[in-house]
């Protein structure tokens, strides 16, 4: 806690900075494609109308569509993975704050030192923190002509929720959801080529079926042979730090599960076990199967 406040105080010692950081997000989404802020009880309604519509008719997605989509889940469920897939199927950037800290930390200086200090404990950055990244990628991004996004690691809390909500209009939260046996032992496998920066994960998760659930198999997803050498872990992936993640995903985050489903925009999804046997089913929870398999028709 206390890292946390001399961090908020070095970075933003105005009183007011909510305001500025807010202000900062809303410049940098405002003139988004989706528009500027509406009235938020017409957002509400117009977000349940478009999750009826997209939920039942299902019109078949095209790239021409802007996604304003948010990945929720504990660590370890395999947000980064689904939401970079779709990130690819649908033509729209994949925005992971978790990446953009990781950027921050490879900086010199106090502020990096501070932010390890946090991260590395398991901690959230303030938030204030995190929307100023967050902007500073959105406003690169619609630079280079980007537009919509698939958030992962955003919103974790209410209060970002709430600034998210008041500056741009998410029409949907995949919610991802794994048996609680499986996370740890997913982000104790997980590896990063230091080289290329491709993701994999060694653990080879095996749970039995019972009365209840059925057997859970995820098999590893191993490096090809050029990146074998060049593994490394990221050094929040350890025992002690994931506990206190999953401790801090359950309290801060968790609620902001409930901020989406009381607006009905939440979707869940169980995960049913690995990519081969997951992929297919969120495809068609997401009505785009059928742009997937136009695509695998093409290639
Ligand atoms: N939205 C956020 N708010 C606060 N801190 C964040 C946020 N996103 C990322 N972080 C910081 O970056 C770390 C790594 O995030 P991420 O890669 O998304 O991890 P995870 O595997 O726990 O989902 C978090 O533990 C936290 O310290």
């Amino acid at each position: 806690m206390a890292v946390s406040h001399r961090l908020f105080r070095l970075y933003s010692p105005a009183t007011t900075a909510k305001n500025t950081f807010s202000s900062f997000l809303i410049r940098s989404l405002s003139s988004s494609p989706s528009g500027p802020t509406l009235d938020p009880e017409i957002d509400l309604e117009e977000a349940r109308a478009q999750l009826e519509k997209s939920s039942s008719t299902s019109p078949t997605p095209s790239k021409d569509r802007n996604f304003h989509w948010v990945f929720l889940g504990c660590p370890g469920v395999g947000k980064g993975t689904y939401a970079s897939r779709l990130s690819s199927l649908l033509g729209v950037p994949h925005i992971a704050t978790g990446d953009l800290v990781r950027d921050e930390l490879s900086s010199s200086g106090l502020l990096s030192s501070q932010l390890k200090e946090l991260v590395n404990h398991g901690k959230l950055v303030p938030d204030e923190f995190i929307i100023s990244l967050l902007s500073k990628r959105l406003q690169a991004g619609k630079e280079k002509g980007e537009s919509g996004y698939i958030l992962d690691g955003f919103p974790r809390t209410v209060t970002q929720a709430e600034i998210l909500e008041g500056v741009t209009n998410v029409d949907l939260v995949i919610n991802l959801k794994l048996r609680e046996e499986a996370l740890l032992a997913k982000c104790l496998g997980r590896r990063i080529c230091s080289e290329c920066g491709g993701n994999y994960n060694v653990a080879c998760i095996d749970i039995k079926g019972d009365d209840v659930s059925p057997r859970m198999y995820m098999p590893p997803l191993l490096p090809p042979p050029n990146c074998e050498s060049k593994l490394i872990s990221r050094a929040d992936d350890t025992e002690e730090v994931v506990k206190e993640r999953l401790r801090i995903y359950n309290k801060m985050t968790q609620p902001v599960e409930e901020f989406y489903r009381k607006r009905g925009k939440l979707l869940e999804f169980e995960l049913p076990g690995g990519i081969p046997e997951s992929w297919p089913k969120l495809l068609r929870a997401l009505h785009l199967e059928d742009l997937y398999d136009k695509q695998s028709a093409i290639a």
